[in-house]
Parts: C-alpha cells; sequence; structure tokens
C-alpha cells in the first residue's frame, strides 16, 4: 500500500506538486495520469525517496522510504530505463544490484527468466533495444521480490508488441497481490491498464476513483439526429429544454443536430409526438482522450503558456 498525504513539492516559484493526498491499494493496477508536466514523475520520486517534499508524507506500508530497512525487497521501481551502464552484461547488472542489496545471486537468473531476458543475459546492455532496456528495468525492480511497485511511464516510445507485453505483465504482479502504481499521460492506454485512476493536474489532484467511474463520467455521451425537417426539429428540441449543436452546414444533405445530455428514445419520442421525419438517429460517445483533454486542457494551456513565457524571456 501507498499513502500519499498533503504532500507538495516547490521548485523555485514552481509548484510541481500541490497538496496531493491518495491510496494506492493491493491487489489491482492503479493508473496515475496527467498530462505532461503534471507532477507525475515528481510524485514518484519523492515516493522513493529521491526527492524531498517540501511537505506532506509518502509511505509506502506504513514507512517512508529512507526508513525501510531493505528498500529492494520493500518497493521496486521502474523511473529510467536507460540508466545501466552500458558496458555491463544485463546479468552482470543485476548481479551487482543483488549483491549491493544483499540479494542472494540465485534471484538474477530467476527475474532474468521471468522478463524473458535468459537468452541476452550475457550481451552488454547499452546495445539493447528500448523494449529489451524496459524488462531489464523491470527485472532490476523485481530483484527483491517487493510488494510495491512503481512504473513511470514504462509504454513510452515501445512498439505495440511490446506495450502488450508490459500491460499484461503489471497486471499479472498486481494479481499476485501487489501494490502496482504506474503512470502515464494516456488515458486510453490506462482504461486498458488500469482498474482505477488517480488523476492530476497541474500538481493538484482532479480525480481518484475507478477506471470505469472516470471513463462514464468524462466522456461525453450525445446523439446525433438528421431530419428533412430540422428547423422544426430543432425548435421543439430546445423548447423541451434540450441544447442542441448544429453539425454540418444547414443547406446541405448530411446537415445533422447533435443533442447533448438525451437519448436516442427520449429524441424519437419528441420527433414522432410533433410529426417531424427523421433520417438517422444514433448516440455517440465521445473519445476517451477528448474527454481527458478537457478535464486537464486548463493545465496544458497553463504549461504551454509557460514555455512561451520562458522562450519570450530568452528572446
Ligand atoms: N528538478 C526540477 N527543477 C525545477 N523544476 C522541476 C524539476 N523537476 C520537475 N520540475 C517541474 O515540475 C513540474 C512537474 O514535473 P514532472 O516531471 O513531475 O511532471 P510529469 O507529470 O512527470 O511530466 P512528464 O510526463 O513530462 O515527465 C514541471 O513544471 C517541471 O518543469
Amino acid at each position: 500500500m501507498i499513502e500519499v498525504r498533503g504532500l507538495t513539492k516547490t521548485f523555485g516559484p514552481t509548484k510541481a506538486v500541490d497538496d496531493l493526498t491518495f491510496t494506492v491499494k493491493p491487489g489491482i493496477v492503479t493508473g496515475f495520469l496527467g498530462p505532461n508536466g503534471a507532477g507525475k514523475s515528481t510524485t514518484m520520486r519523492m515516493i522513493l525517496g529521491l526527492d524531498r517534499p517540501t511537505s506532506g508524507t509518502a509511505l509506502i506500508d506504513g514507512q517512508a522510504y529512507h526508513d525501510l530497512k531493505q528498500p529492494l525487497r520493500t518497493v521496486g521501481a521502474l523511473l529510467d530505463a536507460k540508466w545501466v551502464h552500458p558496458n555491463r552484461s544485463a546479468k552482470a547488472h543485476l548481479q551487482w544490484m543483488a549483491a549491493s542489496n544483499g540479494i542472494p545471486s540465485s534471484r538474477v537468473d530467476e527475474v532474468l527468466r521471468l522478463v524473458g531476458l535468459t537468452e541476452v543475459a550475457g550481451k552488454k546492455a547499452g546495445g539493447f533495444s528500448l523494449g529489451m532496456s524496459q524488462r531489464l528495468g523491470l527485472a532490476g525492480a523485481l530483484l527483491g521480490d517487493p510488494k510495491v511497485l512503481l512504473f513511470d511511464e514504462p509504454v513510452n516510445g515501445l512498439d505495440p508488441e511490446g506495450i502488450v507485453w508490459i500491460r499484461k505483465f503489471m497486471q499479472r504482479l498486481a494479481a499476485e497481490g501487489r501494490t502496482v502504481l504506474v503512470s502515464s499521460h494516456l488515458l486510453s492506454e490506462m482504461a486498458l491498464t488500469a482498474e482505477h485512476l488517480v488523476v492530476i493536474g497541474r500538481g493538484r489532484l482532479i480525480s481518484d476513483t475507478t477506471v470505469k467511474e472516470f471513463v462514464d463520467r468524462s466522456s461525453e455521451s450525445t446523439v446525433r439526429v438528421r431530419s428533412p425537417q430540422l428547423d422544426a426539429l430543432r425548435s421543439v428540441l430546445t423548447s423541451h429544454g434540450l441544447t442542441v449543436r448544429e453539425d454540418g452546414h444547414a443547406a446541405s444533405a448530411a446537415a445533422a443536430l447533435v443533442v447533448l445530455d438525451s437519448t436516442t428514445d427520449a429524441i424519437g419520442q419528441i420527433a414522432g409526438s410533433n410529426g417531424i421525419v427523421l433520417h438517422e438517429l444514433a448516440s455517440q460517445q465521445g473519445s476517451l482522450e477528448d474527454a481527458f483533454m478537457k478535464l486537464t486542457g486548463d493545465d496544458v494551456q497553463y504549461h504551454a503558456a509557460g514555455v512561451e513565457e520562458v522562450m519570450g524571456g530568452a528572446l
């Protein structure tokens, strides 16, 4: 279990993490979602004792990272896959990690097998593809057989096969009863990987719910309706208090109305009882990514403006 309470981190004038409170439970994958610069990496680094909080606490199974007697046996992390010494073989790298953490070297072969790197164990890690480096990072995170695992954007830059492999692996680790926190800036990826979501924007908590609740709540569902009597339809719908948007040019045959917060049943009923002919009546679901952008949109704009200010200052 990970417990984050009132966690805050400022870098000069930047509040990277702003009074964050959330709990990550064992047995399920929890997605840590937010646009670039939202504060995900900084939060993870504070949980792992790599950054000191300005205020607040982050506990792993009830203890601060620095108080853990054998950290690798309690928590494993995959932050940056490319930190391995390039001239060291995968096996030598893991043996060095094991030795410096009091872990028996027999565990090295075990984790190499778990992540599917046995065949290339003797090869230099510097020549590994990104996918292989991620697997090696994962092997390192699993060395101490920890109950808590943190992954920072683990699928970034991977090919589809690598993405599916990492996704399934994280789900398996959670199914074994471990606590798994994985960050991403893509809601579509998290919808496939995680069961619970902690969403942040500009360092602040936006949502802490199941993926299903978040998706249901945030994705806009609308009804698209086409009719040869579009004007009449528009006025009866608005007279029923519905919000209506135009879709396409009014003069074209493809012109349609998009009705918010209603159902095909209700609209069909209204049209029928007013003698209006319909040529199309369809419910449509907004894309997850659109919904996510809308929710965190302010935060992305804030960061874009921030960059311009910095660039403007430099020029
Ligand atoms: N060492 C640092 N010094 C100054 N500012 C920092 C430092 N680390 C992070 N920041 C700033 O803190 C904010 C949060 O960054 P962070 O890397 O935690 O976000 P993130 O959600 O992980 O984004 P990304 O996916 O782009 O890494 C950003 O505005 C970033 O510029």
